[in-house]
């Protein structure tokens, strides 16, 4: 239990007018982890974050972070989760500053205890402290808003969507910040399109489809679960049409001497595929494999699960 940072158990939502978007998902999140929640649009992830935040209602279930309980305990749940929302909401007319000193306001933190300046330092907006929100760009604003969650020191951080519509310097930044909180011993949980993004930060990841959780695994085992893998091979004469091979899962022609061939790495092997060709006449010139990655592994799931 102690290890645990988010505890979600069965939890259920029905909205108003029936949709049910979540459908009695239960994990935990292991603390000092960053672990990423996935699924196609409108799986649900929002709502879940929602309902963390208490935003949400949840209509069945239950939630614990950092071991208390979100119904019961709300207020020490509350302080114990900074969440930065999707969607970028500020008034035009605060400081970076004076956002910052609201938030601490907001959540009861002592004048001694806020810490301001050093978080403008960490999402770089010192030089922005007193510039009026509407001035700050869209990377500027995001990086604000993880400040913002940040104010009460909580030991769990949620970026839902950090960085939708950030580009590809601001999200390196962004992630590096995420990287030194997590090192400095925050759990983080996030939610991303980015497959890549997931695969290459997070420790452990969590799929969401239609409702329901279908992947709970750490990030490396998840990848291996993708069976389907690819490779393209260069023959040594011209060929009119791919040649079929039971070991194949499927071939394309993609010039006159070059073969892509899938196959499963659980039922067969690389030499298998290349001695099928052998056996077919083919003399063999090149050979490169793709492995693969966390997309083939989550396109496989959300669609067995459709
Ligand atoms: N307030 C609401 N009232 C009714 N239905 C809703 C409401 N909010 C969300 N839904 C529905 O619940 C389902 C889950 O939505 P949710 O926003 O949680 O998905 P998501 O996984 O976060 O998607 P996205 O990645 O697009 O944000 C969707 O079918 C959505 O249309």
């Amino acid at each position: 239990m102690t290890d645990v940072a988010i505890q979600i158990d069965t939890l259920s939502k029905t909205y108003k007018g029936g949709k049910r978007a979540l459908d009695g998902v239960t994990f935990d999140v292991p603390r000092g982890q960053i672990f990423g929640l996935l699924g196609p649009n409108g799986a649900g992830k929002s709502t879940l974050i929602n309902i963390l935040a208490g935003l949400v209602n949840r209509t069945g279930g239950s939630a614990r972070i950092w071991g208390f309980d979100i119904g019961q305990d709300a207020r020490n749940a509350k302080a114990s989760i900074g969440i930065v929302p999707q969607e970028i909401l500020f008034d035009p007319f605060f400081t970076p500053r004076e956002s910052l000193e609201i938030q601490a306001a907001l959540y009861g933190v002592p004048r001694d205890k806020r810490r301001t300046d050093e978080l403008l330092a960490a999402v770089h907006l010192s030089d922005k402290a007193d510039a009026y929100a509407r001035t700050l760009s869209g990377g500027m604003k995001r990086r604000l808003l993880v400040a913002k969650a940040m104010v009460h020191s909580p030991p769990v951080l949620v970026l839902d969507e950090p960085t939708a519509g950030v580009d590809i310097e601001l999200r390196q930044q962004l992630w590096a910040y995420v990287r030194e909180l997590n090192a400095a011993g925050v759990t983080v949980v996030l939610t991303t399109h980015y497959l890549e993004e997931a695969e290459e930060l997070c420790d452990r990841i969590a799929i969401i489809n239609h409702g329901r959780l279908i992947a709970n695994e750490p990030t490396r085992a998840l990848v291996g679960m993708a069976q389907e893998k690819i490779v393209e091979v260069t023959v040594d004469r011209d060929i009119a049409a791919a040649p079929a091979n039971a070991c194949f899962d499927k071939v394309l022609l993609k010039g006159s001497r070059v073969l892509e061939i899938s196959y499963r790495k659980d039922r067969v092997n690389a030499g298998e595929v290349l001695a099928a060709l052998q056996g077919a006449g083919l003399g063999i010139v090149d050979v490169s494999t793709k492995e693969a990655d966390l997309e083939d592994v989550f396109l496989n799931l959300t669609r067995a699960a459709a």
